[in-house]
């Protein structure tokens, strides 16, 4: 495992300086795993879970301003503009007394990575990243059944592009920088969790 753990963040930019941050990036291909994984560690870890594909569709769902912008970008399986997404993560996590914070599907490129350390003035302490084959990925993603306009099968392929296309630059980033722990996504919801958990709780001591 490829992992330090790192110290709190002390809120910068935006958020409260008197607030610890203990920021965890959750990365992975569509389906492999994240939203499921995000649930249990919060049930088991107490963080508070915001998914940026959720934000946006709750924005499409509120008829704001960006909304109809949004919804052509995730039927197309495009990355929505930066500012965008960081601006609703921004807002989620200062309506949040609790400083720490799994974002789910962030960041998604490059240009998602430097518009959240210019806005929100801090970096992830841990970035998970789960590995998953892109055949399985499909397989779940047509299984789930839960309505997205994104779950069909031209929409997954060009999903999987986009992710192929931008995510190793982010990844290697990390990396780089020793807080990636990437995750084996094959196998039970619970098995995958057993590969998740130690590095929460490894974490536990520190914030
Ligand atoms: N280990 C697993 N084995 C089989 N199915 C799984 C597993 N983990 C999750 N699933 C199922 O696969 C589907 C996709 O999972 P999930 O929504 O957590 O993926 P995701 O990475 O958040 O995808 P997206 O990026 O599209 O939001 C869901 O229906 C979920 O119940
Ligand atoms: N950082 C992000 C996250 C998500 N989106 C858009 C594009 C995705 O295909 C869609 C669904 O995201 P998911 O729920 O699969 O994480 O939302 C984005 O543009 N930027
Ligand atoms: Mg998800």
């Amino acid at each position: 495992m490829e992992f330090s753990s790192a110290e709190p963040f002390k809120g910068e930019g935006c958020l409260s300086k008197e607030k610890n941050l203990y920021i965890t990036f959750v990365l992975g291909g569509p389906g492999s795993g994240k939203g499921t994984q995000c649930a249990k560690i919060v049930e088991n870890f107490g963080y508070t879970h915001l998914s940026a594909g959720e934000l946006l569709r709750q924005e499409i769902a509120s008829n704001s301003e960006d909304g109809v912008m949004i919804l052509d970008m995730i039927k197309e399986g495009k990355i929505v503009p930066s500012e965008v997404t960081v601006k609703l993560i921004q807002k989620g996590m200062e309506s949040c007394d609790n400083g720490k914070f799994l974002i789910d599907g962030f960041p998604r490129n490059e240009e998602n990575r430097t518009a959240f350390e210019q806005i929100i003035g801090a970096e992830p302490n841990i970035v998970l990243f789960f590995d998953c084959p892109e055949e399985e990925m499909i397989k779940r993603v047509l299984n789930r059944n839960e309505g997205r306009v994104d779950d069909n099968i031209e929409t997954i392929r060009k999903r999987l592009k986009v992710f192929a296309a931008s995510h190793y630059p982010v990844i290697d980033y990390y990396s780089k920088k020793g807080k990636l722990c990437k995750i084996d996504a094959i196998g039970t919801e619970d098995e995958i969790f057993e590969r998740v958990r130690p590095v929460f709780a490894a974490c536990e001591g520190v914030q």
